[in-house]
Parts: structure tokens; sequence; C-alpha cells
């Protein structure tokens, strides 16, 4: 199967400043993919000529098989667009306001079940000035979703969300992709890309750095473990290529084999992610994670 997105050598500059400066990347159709990278690396650029929301300088972008770029309603209807949609419909209510939506696209979802899967249910018939920050960032999901697409944009998605609107927004995202829609989202959450992501994508200064599984990236799959336990009262901990043979000397020499406090832990994502972003931050790009 052709992949959802093909950008070849893309290229663009705000005042002769590169922002995206000759980034190649390939999403394949069907897989959920994270892009990462600090403040001003480029993702949002990036998306936004995806969505065919910005035009770019140079290079090759396709997506569904179509230029962007001028690309016709019939493209836009495949595709969704979480964002602040919600915003300036203070006055519907969120039944109405994807009731509406779902009137522009050829053969949208139901609205009922879009209100059940983003949680609203109880919401439905409030106006959307009622409704909490979270809750509307529920509602410009439904939004997004409403016309059915085949490749969803996610920008942050939970940005705000308490812990559980995060849980169950990770559970939508999940139903949605194992139904076969393609999602392609920006996040700073690191613990989102690895609960959501196929793959992800680190982006720094507007180029791809890295590509890879979430447990592969950065080598932290297969680099040493460090393991910690507790022996005559004291925490111990040694770092080691082997962590299972390890783990197993040391039950051999606990009484009944079980190690008082014992962990094993490898770089997270988050360890990996902010050791191949480090040489690459600059003034721009102070803040690299939330
Ligand atoms: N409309 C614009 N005009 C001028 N410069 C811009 C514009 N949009 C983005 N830039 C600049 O381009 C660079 C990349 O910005 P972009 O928003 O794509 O980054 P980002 O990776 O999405 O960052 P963030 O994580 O902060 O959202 C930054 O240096 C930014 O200041």
């Amino acid at each position: 199967m052709d992949d959802a997105i093909t950008i070849r050598g893309l290229r663009k500059a705000y005042g002769g400043r590169a922002a995206v400066d000759g980034l190649d990347l390939d999403i394949r159709t069907g897989e959920v993919f994270a892009l990462l990278g600090p403040n001003g690396a480029g993702k949002t650029t990036t998306v936004e000529i995806a969505e065919g929301f910005r035009s770019r300088d140079a290079g090759e972008v396709r997506v569904l098989g179509t230029d962007p770029e001028g690309a016709g309603r019939s493209w836009r209807n495949q595709i969704g667009i979480v964002t602040q949609t919600s915003a300036g419909l203070d006055l519907l209510t969120p039944r109405e306001a994807l009731a509406s939506t779902a009137k522009v696209y050829s053969d949208p979802r139901d609205v009922d079940e879009v209100i059940a899967a983003v949680g609203l249910a109880d919401k439905a018939d409030t106006r959307i000035v009622g409704l909490s920050g979270g809750q509307r960032r529920r509602l410009d999901v439904g939004l997004g979703i409403v016309g059915g697409p085949e490749l969803i944009f996610l920008d942050e998605p939970t940005t705000g969300f308490d812990p559980q609107a995060r849980r169950d927004f990770w559970t939508l995202i999940r139903a949605l992709a194992d139904q076969g829609t393609t999602i392609l989202l920006t996040t700073h959450y690191l613990d989102e890309a690895e609960e959501l992501a196929d793959r992800v994508g680190v982006i720094a200064a507007g180029r791809l750095l890295v590509l890879d599984t979430p447990a592969a990236l950065g080598g932290r799959g297969t680099s040493e473990a460090t393991v910690t336990w507790e022996e005559d009262g004291i925490r111990r901990s040694m770092r080691t290529a082997t962590p299972t043979a390890e783990v197993a000397r040391l039950a051999a020499r606990m009484p009944g084999g079980e190690v008082p406090g014992l962990t094993v832990t490898r770089p997270s994502l988050e360890d990996s992610y902010l050791t191949l972003i480090a040489p690459h931050i600059t003034d721009d790009t102070t803040e690299v994670a939330s």
C-alpha cells in the first residue's frame, strides 16, 4: 500500500531563516506516527504544509497521493484535523456543532457515536461556552473525526487534559487506529508517544534526526540496564548489559530466592529523546519537554 504521507526535501524559511531545512519523512498507511522535537523544531510548519494550510519553498509532499497545496474538497474530506475548532462555536451545543460539521462530508460518522466516543454524552446538549477546557478539546477531537477521515492530524491533542481524560483520549485514538485510520500526532508528552505511536520521528532545526519505534529510539532497547535491590539494609545498584543473568545471580543468593526492592530499568523514551536533541538546543528551543 502507498504511504499515507511522503515528504522529500521539504524546505520552508521565514524571513530568510530556515524553519524546515530539507526534511524527508514517510508515514505509512494505518500507523500512528508521533512527531517529536523541541519548541521551534519545525513540527507545526511541517504538519501545516501537509494539511495544505501553508505553502512550501521547495520539496515534494504527497498526502493520500495528492499534493496538499491547492488540493480540492474531495481530498480535504479524507483528512481530519484536530485543532481548537470549537473556539468561536460558543452558542452551539456539541451535538449541533458536530451535526453541522458532519453535513459538510459525503460519508460522515454517526453524530451520537462520535459524542459517545469522545465521552461527551453528558454534555451533548450543553452550550459549548459552558464546557471545561478538557471537554472542549474532546469536542475538538469529535469535530476532527466526524467526517470519517482516513488520516487524522493531531497537534498536541492532550494539552490541558486531566490524567483520566488523557487515558480516555488514548483509548479513543487506539480505537481509531484499530479501525485503520492513519494518525500523525505531534506531542511534547513522551509518555503519550510511547503509549500511542508505532513509530516516532524526532526533528530538530527543521531536519529529521532519527526515526524509530519508541522502544528502540536512540538504542534504548539494547542499552545497559540499571539493576537496583536492597541487601543488608543498603540500597545497591549496578549497570549491566546482562540484567537477566544478574537478577538470576542475585536471586540465587537471597533467602527464598526473592530479591528485596528489585527494579530493572533502561533509559526512558524521555532520556533517549533528551540525549538525541541536546546538541540541537539553541536559544529558540529552550523548552524541550513538558
Ligand atoms: N508564521 C511564521 N512566521 C515567522 N516565523 C515562523 C512562523 N511560523 C513558525 N516560524 C518559525 O519557524 C520555526 C519553526 O516553528 P514551528 O512552529 O514549525 O515549530 P514547532 O516545532 O511546531 O514548535 P512548538 O513545539 O513550539 O510548537 C520557529 O523558529 C518559528 O519561530
